[in-house]
This record gives C-alpha cells, structure tokens and sequence, in this order.
C-alpha cells in the first residue's frame, strides 16, 4: 500500500514553568491509504498532542522536531500558505471539544456549508445537498432539521457529528479523529464505526484514531499503535496486538476492560517532565525484571506485523 503519511523521529515538548514536557519522544509512524489506525493508551500518554503535531495545532510553548512527510512533502517545513492548504483539506482534524468547536451564534447548516463552500467549488444550492448528504452518511435521519438548529439544540455525541460533516466535507486523504466515541452510547458508537467505515470506503481516506475505548478500537482499527509515556510501545496489526498481546502494559490495558473483569491497572504514569532513564513501565510492570531497571528497550520488531518495547523479549 501507498505511504500517505510518515512519521520521522517525532518529538515534541513544550516548554512550561515546572520544566520540559516531553509529551511525544521520538515517534515513528507510517499511515497508507485507506488505513484506520488507533492509538491508544491512558490519559497523559501524548496521544492528542501526537495527533496535533501533524498538522501543527499547538500552542507557542510547543517544540516540534523530526520529519512529518505528507505525499512526500515535510509538514514542520511548511509555508503557513502551503500548510493552510493541508490543513481542513488534506487533513481534517476532529477534536476532542466538539462544543468549543463549533460557532454557539451560527446555526449547524451555516456552518457545515461554509465549509463544504471553502473545500469545494460549489454554488450554494449544491453546498446545501453536498451537507444533506453528509450529514445523511453521518447517520442523521432528519438532516434538514438539524441544518436550521443552533449547536446547543444538540446533543454532545450529535454537535461531534455536526463536527465530522464539516472534516469530511473537503474529503481530506487523512482524518484524525480525537476520541470520536466519547459519551457516546452503544448504538451510537455502532453508527460511527459505520460512518467511518463507509467514509474510508467510499473515498479512500485514512483515518487516525485516538481513542481510550479498546472495544471501539478493534472493531474498526486495522492497525494499533499503543502510546506510555510519550513513546510508542507496541505496534502492528489489530489482530495481532489484541489476540497476543507483548507489551506488558497493552496486557493490563486488556485486562483492565470492563468485559475482561475490569482488573484495574494500578500506578499512574511517570511524570512526562523527569524521565526515567530506564523503562518508563518499570514502576507498574508485572513482569519487571533487574536488566529493566538500567536499560531503556528499543523499540522490537517480533515480525513485520508486531514490535514492542520491552525488555522480556531481548
Ligand atoms: N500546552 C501544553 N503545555 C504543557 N504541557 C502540555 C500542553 N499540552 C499538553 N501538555 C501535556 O502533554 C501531555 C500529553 O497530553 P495529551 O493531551 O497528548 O494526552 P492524551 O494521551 O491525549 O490524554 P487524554 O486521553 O486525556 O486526552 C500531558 O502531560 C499534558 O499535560
Ligand atoms: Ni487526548
């Protein structure tokens, strides 16, 4: 499959009054075509600021360094005119917040069209059916009725529909998607799995996925990539990574699911400021031993389909 996106040696950092943040350490990610990729992980492991580094959605205090190639061209190298044309175009990012994100004062059909008429070459009668319809394929059933509705008429898990018509409208080749499933229920949740589904289908679009939700993730992810603590600790096909997972912390992340009895991962992540020279795991693993103490694993390829980072299989 084609390279649609790659990810070189990422790190980004931000500068704060408590010392460096080192939220993303040296990252290496390839995304192809048609690919639903899911990053997971705990909360405070980098996934979101990994996710906004692509497109350079940070704020001042953010450092970004390595190579973000997108059809072989370096994001972090980019014009502000060259990167504004990425960016809602190319790349469409889905944020977490969907109620800060849309305009309270606007009504949602406004807004979808506005940015069906900045993607697209359309006259205004063809931007009001392109936003029918994608808001049709969003699973709306009276899609009409939502267009003339102001964002707080809406449900939360609604307004991040309203927010994934507007991302899709300039059918981007990428779309990364920061917790689509959050306070969604189960049907709902079954209805973004088919909308994205559909989506990557029938335009061939790659989808990011950051999500704390290992159901959601391996019922639409082909490939995972599992974040601790700013790195990537195992990766490969979804299969693979849920039916035999290596890394002992995808194993807790596992176990800690409701449906596998909710065995509860003690411990919080180290501090992102003051790392450990040696596995940053070390402090909760299980399966810890004295070597995992003094070195910091690399990342391990077991096969084509699976690596990991973990001393045990040295
Ligand atoms: N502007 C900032 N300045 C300083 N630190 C920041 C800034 N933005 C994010 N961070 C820190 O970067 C780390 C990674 O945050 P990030 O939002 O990527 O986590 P996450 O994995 O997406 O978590 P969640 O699942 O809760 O969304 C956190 O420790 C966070 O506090
Ligand atoms: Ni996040």
């Amino acid at each position: 499959m084609e390279k649609l996106l790659e990810i070189k040696n990422l790190c980004t950092h931000f500068d704060s009054r408590n010392g460096c943040v080192n939220a993303v350490c040296n990252v290496n990610m390839d995304i192809h075509r048609r690919q639903i990729i899911g990053l997971i992980g705990e909360t405070g492991c980098g996934k979101s600021v990994l996710g906004q580094s692509v497109l350079k959605l940070l704020p001042k205090n953010a450092c970004i360094t390595g190579k973000i190639l997108f059809e072989g061209k370096d994001i972090l190298k980019m014009s502000v005119k060259e990167l504004r044309a990425v960016r809602g175009h190319k790349i469409a990012f889905i944020c977490q917040n969907p109620a800060e994100a849309l305009n309270p004062l606007m009504k949602n059909g406004t807004q979808i069209m506005e940015s069906v008429r900045i993607n697209q070459a359309l006259s205004k009668k063809e931007c009001r059916e392109t936003s029918i319809d994608l808001l049709n394929i969003l699973g709306f059933s009276e899609p009409k009725s939502i267009m003339h509705k102001y964002p707080n008429e809406l449900s939360g898990g609604m307004k991040q529909r309203v927010l994934a018509a507007m991302g899709m409208s300039g059918y981007p080749s990428l779309l990364i998607a920061d917790e689509p499933t959050k306070g969604l229920d189960a049907i709902k949740r079954r209805q973004v799995i088919a909308t994205i589904r559909k989506f990557t289908e029938t335009t061939g679009c790659a989808v990011l996925i950051i999500t704390h939700d290992l159901k959601f993730a391996s019922a639409i992810c082909d490939t995972i990539a599992v974040m601790y603590a700013g790195e990537i600790v195992e990766t490969g096909d979804m299969e693979a990574l849920f039916n035999d997972p290596k890394h002992p912390y995808l194993m807790a992340l596992i176990k800690s699911q409701p449906c596998k009895g909710l065995n509860v991962l003690n411990g919080t992540v180290c501090s992102l400021i003051d790392l450990p020279s040696n596995c940053r795991f070390f402090d909760r693993c299980s399966y810890a031993a004295g070597i995992c103490q003094d070195q910091h694993p690399d990342l391990l390829t077991l096969n084509e389909a699976h690596r990991v980072r973990c001393l045990k299989y040295v």
